[in-house]
């Protein structure tokens, strides 16, 4: 049936967010007693009712469609919940409805939690020079004990899921697991104690062994067993591998582990290009628990007061999500090494005596000729390739002309809000809106939710004025 062209069910959703967009509660409840429209539908630019609520602050209405169960998670086609949209316009009661729900928006900055970000761990750093302590938590029956071969880790074989789905679940090794490696390592082990913490596991994550002692917190270490058979310690018990080549493994780490990998991986990188002291290049011992080099040489200057020369390294990377000057595009580009047709932020190493934003300008103009303004801070994510530091910022060019350093990149180009935001939601580009229209599906792609790049385009088109 139809009336003004549209067909009746239609109507009634048209009417059902204009009752959430002017507060009109009365309405709204009877509606969805009758149960004539869906609470999450959509219209033709991906708003819900919720959202449009959200955008006119109507938090009565809000609250009813929560208690009918709405889905706060829904994002419109610039990829902006109903939680980014009162952000934006600063409706704080309805934020204070959907905080109430658990849903808040994702792009204040400080709810950002990358992935690797989030470390369970107490590191106890007071506990790295009791060497008795830490053998006895390293006995202790509870205690995890993670392996890398060659920075590899060792994992339980997973199931062949779909790409995206798979996990790759580090194996926790008890004392007992591996007494014999520690033998056969001696002192030229390198073993590294992480923390003490819990995971709060979930029904999908196998929680560690953790005493039955009250509030007994595991104990964490990791050791590098590279120079041990493969074969001897896949034999340790069934079904193990080592995950060799650090992608897709390293992204697919239940999340509440990863940042505990992160922190072994580049520790023992560390260990792994640091062998010597790079001062004398005399050799060097393991110390503290693995978070020190103490030179063997007598009078070495690096034995006398402070020197980061016997300390773990963090290399300190600014990523940087650059809007144009009309506030409408964003500046991606491809390296000469990134998978299929992946654009993602630029970025770049930090150099001494440099600001973040000064480096932010820097890297940019450096790989694309374009000049930086503004610089904002958003989020930060170890990364564990060795041991970089991703310091995520918004950056806003003064400039629009590309001139690409061909040395690092491939590509850089603008890219525009919707283009962005349909290759970030999944929705296939058409091939003849890009520049490769000869290739099936979208003819760039973004990379995945557990880079920090992803993250940083999102917040960007959660902040967009097009709401
Ligand atoms: N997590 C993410 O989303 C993400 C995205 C992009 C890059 N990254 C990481 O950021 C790092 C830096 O990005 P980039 O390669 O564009 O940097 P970049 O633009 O500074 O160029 C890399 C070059 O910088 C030089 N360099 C300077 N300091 C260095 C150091 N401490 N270690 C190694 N090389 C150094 C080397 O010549 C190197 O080839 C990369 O290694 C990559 O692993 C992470
Ligand atoms: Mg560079
Ligand atoms: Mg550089
Ligand atoms: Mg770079
Ligand atoms: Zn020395």
């Amino acid at each position: 049936m139809e009336t003004d062209g549209l067909p009746i069910q239609k109507q009634f959703q048209e009417h059902f967010f204009t009752c959430a967009t002017r507060g009109d509660v009365k309405t709204m409840e009877e509606v969805l007693q009758h149960g004539t429209v869906n609470i999450n539908a959509t219209n033709d630019h991906g708003w819900t009712a919720l959202m449009f609520a959200a955008r006119t602050g109507q938090d009565k209405v809000v609250r009813l469609l929560l208690d009918h169960g709405c889905d706060t998670t829904v994002m419109n086609k610039s990829c902006q919940t109903a939680a980014d949209i009162a952000t934006f316009w600063n409706h704080t009661a309805v934020l204070n409805e959907l905080e109430k729900k658990g849903q808040t928006s994702g792009s204040q900055a400080q709810n950002v939690c990358n992935y690797f970000g989030y470390n369970p761990l107490d590191r106890c750093a007071h506990k790295r020079k009791d060497a008795q302590w830490l053998e006895e938590k390293l006995r202790d029956q509870s205690t995890v004990i993670l392996l890398f071969h060659d920075l590899g880790l060792v994992v339980a074989k997973g199931e062949k899921l779909a790409a995206q789905a798979r996990v790759t679940q580090p194996c926790h090794f008890t004392f007992n697991d591996i007494a014999a490696f520690l033998e056969e390592l001696g002192t030229e082990k390198v073993l590294v104690f992480l923390g003490l913490g819990r995971l709060q596991s979930d029904k999908t994550e196998p929680s560690p062994p953790t005493s039955d002692k009250e509030g007994h917190l595991t104990a964490w270490f990791a050791l590098d067993v590279t120079s041990i058979s493969q074969e001897k310690i896949l034999s340790i018990k069934e079904g193990l591998e080592i995950a060799s080549s650090p992608f897709p493994g390293l992204f697919q780490l239940p999340e509440k582990e990863a940042g505990i990998v992160a922190q072994a991986r580049s520790l023992l990188a560390w260990h792994q290009r640091y062998k010597f002291c790079p001062t004398c290049g005399s050799t060097a011992l393991v110390e503290e628990a693995g978070y020190k080099h103490t030179c063997q040489k007598e009078g070495c200057p690096s034995l006398k007061g402070v020197h980061n020369t016997s300390y773990p390294r963090t290399d300190p990377v600014v990523i940087m999500l650059i809007v144009s000057p009309d506030g409408k595009k964003c500046l991606l580009g491809r390296g000469k090494r990134f998978p299929g047709r992946m654009y993602s932020c630029l970025a770049g190493f930090m150099e001494p005596g440099e600001t973040i934003e000064d480096a932010v300008r820097r890297e940019v103009y450096e790989e694309s000729g374009v000049r930086v303004g503004r610089v904002q801070y958003h989020s930060s994510q170890p990364f564990p390739l060795p041991a970089s530091l991703m310091i995520g910022c918004l950056g806003y060019a003064t400039s629009e002309n590309i001139t690409v350093d061909k040395e690092e990149l491939e590509d850089a180009q603008w890219f525009t809000r919707q283009q962005v935001a349909e290759v970030q939601t999944g929705a296939p580009l058409p091939t003849d809106a890009l520049t490769n229209p000869r290739a099936e599906g979208p003819s760039f792609f973004l990379p995945p939710a557990q880079a920090i790049a992803h993250q940083l385009v999102k917040a960007w088109l959660r902040m967009s004025p097009n709401l």
